[in-house]
């Protein structure tokens, strides 16, 4: 077992059960499970996933819509067990899955910064010698008192990162995370990563944008139909899927 790397995944796959005929609805799920109808496909979302990444690397998924990209965050997080072949992953995960995953809506957002921080597992006394460091970042000024649902995604964004990136993570997991805040906000978060990655932090980023990937990661992965169609170095694997 080599302890520099922060992940070894090999062969994984995962699949999900899906009907074969589309279901219009409730009623229609129980008519054709009365006449024993229904038929389940198994489809994978990923299959014969293999990489490894060190400790302070950095990569960057690519791939279309549908490719497997959060699946394979999810993995990584534990949040989904593969269902075939196996991964290892090493130190404290903050994973930024789905925007505001984590948060209560009716919540205010210094309430949610508490919940959020207790989540990946600081306690209030942490949380609080850390607060107005996070109030700051987000930016949000007084809205830090309004309930989350009052919110626009720029601004769950801003706190999402905000909170999850308060402490440097060994192992930062970031999905689309960037896409919703505005400019400014996105160069200062990319500028936190960056900081992070050259104090160790390893770091899994998914993203649409191959000009972002190429700043930040050194290495790159493109995932087609839940399979690896290429990995390299960012640059080289960025350009490839932005050429097909
Ligand atoms: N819980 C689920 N149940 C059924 N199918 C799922 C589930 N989660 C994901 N899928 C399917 O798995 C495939 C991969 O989904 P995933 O969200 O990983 O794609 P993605 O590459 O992140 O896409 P995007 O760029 O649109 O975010 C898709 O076809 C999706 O419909």
């Amino acid at each position: 077992m080599n302890q520099n790397l922060a992940i070894q995944a090999e062969n994984l796959g995962i699949y999900f059960r899906m009907p074969s005929e589309p279901i219009s609805g409730t009623k229609d799920l129980f008519v054709q499970a009365v006449k024993r109808k229904i038929k389940i496909n198994q489809f994978w979302a990923l299959r014969h996933v293999s990489f490894e990444l060190k400790r302070g690397e950095s990569i960057g998924i690519m791939g279309r819509n549908g490719a497997g990209k959060s699946t394979l965050l999810k993995v990584i997080a534990r949040v989904l067990t593969p269902k075939e072949g196996r991964i290892i992953v090493r130190g404290n995960v903050f994973p930024m899955l789905e925007l505001g995953a984590g948060f209560v809506p009716d919540l205010t957002g210094h309430e949610n910064i508490y919940l959020y921080g207790n989540i990946l597992g600081l306690t209030n006394a942490e949380v609080g010698k850390l607060y107005d460091e996070i109030v700051d970042f987000s930016e949000l000024g007084d809205f830090i008192y309004a309930p989350l649902r009052s919110y626009s995604s720029g601004m769950v964004a801003r706190l999402a990162f905000a909170t999850a990136t308060a402490v440097q993570p060994d192992l930062l997991l970031a999905d689309e995370i960037l896409s919703v805040g505005d400019a400014p906000f996105q160069e200062k978060c990319i500028h936190r990563m960056m900081h992070y990655l050259s104090h160790g932090t390893t770091i899994v980023f998914v993203s649409h944008s191959t000009d972002t990937v190429k700043k930040i990661c050194s290495r790159g992965m493109w995932l087609e139909h839940g399979t690896v169609k290429m990995s390299g170095s960012a640059e080289e694997v960025a350009d490839a899927y932005k050429a097909q």
